[in-house]
């Protein structure tokens, strides 16, 4: 009998060639930010003296332009400055924690909303929010000097450090991981998977120059609230808050997102944290459309919440996802066991299936379980020892990826 296992993804090896390096080396080029680099250090007679003169005119330019619009003041606690990060958000004097360093008038965000009442609104309606905000930023930045936004994309990082980036070379060194088909997978299809961008991090313009810190563990930094927005008017403010107590000179930091994993914040961001917090493996289980049972399956998984395929993030040296075992001994479930998918225990099964329910579903599971790593660990061309011994320490990011149906070897 086939399995009716699979579990995704595997890494492709089409791009992998002799390996010429045997270490893992995120981050070893500087992110691109052209605004920095390219940037003649003069300033313009009408820019503030009050910002740092090492950061680029560009930046002068787009802050001044904020003055100028009232959207930020002398009371403004904060001002760009030259960070380890590239440019960042920097305190010109003491902050509380939770209060408001950035106040921003809702004629000044990019999000859904603004697309939907520009000039390319009708063309963007139905289509997923990222892509509108993202075909405005494109027809925005096409306009030129005529943009109202040109000095907010003046700023703009024109990259980052993400692994879609990366040379074929570069790639070799992640050869084996699951970061590495996912990166693949991405640029394949030219997409990013699974709603990779937040809105909030493509709106209101202020906000593309805040860094992230895994200090700050909320990401309750952005609020919408309604106040005073120039001198005469009301208007829906989006407010950006400290969450931490800072001191002049310190830098303004948010959470990008507590629930990215380390080969997440790669391949969205371009970095990583260098805590194992964040060392994840997604395992995702599929019950197959093939199997007798799918039916009933698929009733009982989404009666838990769960679906047709499901995705675990399996975290270095913590507990399994909860989920995760009584969806594999679902998926596994067949044979002598099967009468457990009869209607009347529906609203009990999760419960029994929440501990062992035979030991051919446990020890099917634990075999399936077992190939798929193995298989994925095959992919890898070093071993734990070298690259701990070649580059130091080692990178948890490079857990394994594992394609199957498995075929059980025998009874
Ligand atoms: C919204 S921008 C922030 C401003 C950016 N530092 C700049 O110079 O324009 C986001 C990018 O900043 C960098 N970044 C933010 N937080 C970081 C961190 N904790 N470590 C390394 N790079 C970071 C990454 O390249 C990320 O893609």
């Amino acid at each position: 009998m086939a399995s009716p296992f699979t579990i995704y993804p595997s890494a492709p090896s089409s791009m992998l060639k002799t390996p010429t390096k045997t270490h893992f080396s995120f981050l070893k080029t500087k992110p691109t930010y052209n605004h920095i680099k390219k940037t003649s250090f003069v300033l313009n007679s009408v820019l503030s003296t009050e910002t740092d003169p090492n950061i680029p005119q560009t930046v002068q330019r787009f802050w001044q332009w904020m003055k100028d619009e009232g959207v930020v003041s002398s009371k403004t606690p904060v001002k760009p400055g030259v960070v380890p990060e590239g440019l960042g958000l920097v305190a010109t004097r003491g902050i509380g924690r939770n209060e408001v360093v950035l106040e921003v008038p809702k004629k000044f965000w990019i999000n859904p909303d603004a697309v939907a009442s520009s000039e390319i609104g009708s063309i963007c309606s139905g289509l997923k929010p990222w892509i509108s905000v993202a075909l405005f930023l494109l027809k925005e930045r096409f306009k030129g000097e005529e943009s109202k936004w040109k000095y907010y994309f003046d700023v703009l990082p024109e990259g980052t450090n993400s692994t879609i980036y990366w040379s074929e070379e570069e790639l070799l060194e992640i050869q084996g991981t699951q970061l590495l088909s996912t990166t693949l997978g991405v640029k394949e299809s030219r997409a990013f998977s699974r709603l990779r961008i937040k809105i909030s991090s493509l709106s209101p313009f202020g906000f593309a120059q805040i860094n992230h810190s895994a200090k700050v563990t909320s990401e309750d930094h952005a609020h919408e609230v309604r106040g005073p927005a120039g001198l005469f008017s009301w208007d829906y403010l989006f407010q950006l808050r400290s969450l931490l107590s800072l001191k002049a000179g310190e830098q303004v930091y948010i959470q990008y997102d507590l629930n990215k994993s380390n080969a997440d914040m790669a391949l969205d961001y371009g970095f990583i944290e260098p805590s194992s917090d964040r060392d994840a493996f997604t395992l995702t289980l599929e019950i197959s459309e093939s199997d007798e049972f799918f039916g009933d399956k698929l009733d009982i998984a989404e009666s838990n919440g769960l679906g047709e395929s499901a995705y675990f993030d399996i975290k270095y040296g913590q507990s399994l996802p909860t989920a995760m075992l009584p969806y594999l001994r679902l998926v596994a479930l067949g044979g002598s066991d099967a009468f457990l998918l009869e209607s009347i225990f529906r609203n009990s099964i999760w419960g029994f299936l929440e501990l062992p329910v035979s030991r051919a579903n446990e020890e099917l599971i634990c075999r399936v379980v077992r190939n798929a790593c193995k298989s994925a660990l095959s992919g890898y061309h070093t071993t734990i020892e070298e690259v701990t011994s070649s580059s130091g320490s080692l990178n948890r990011t490079a857990l394994p990826s594992a394609k199957l149906p498995y075929e059980p070897d025998g009874p």
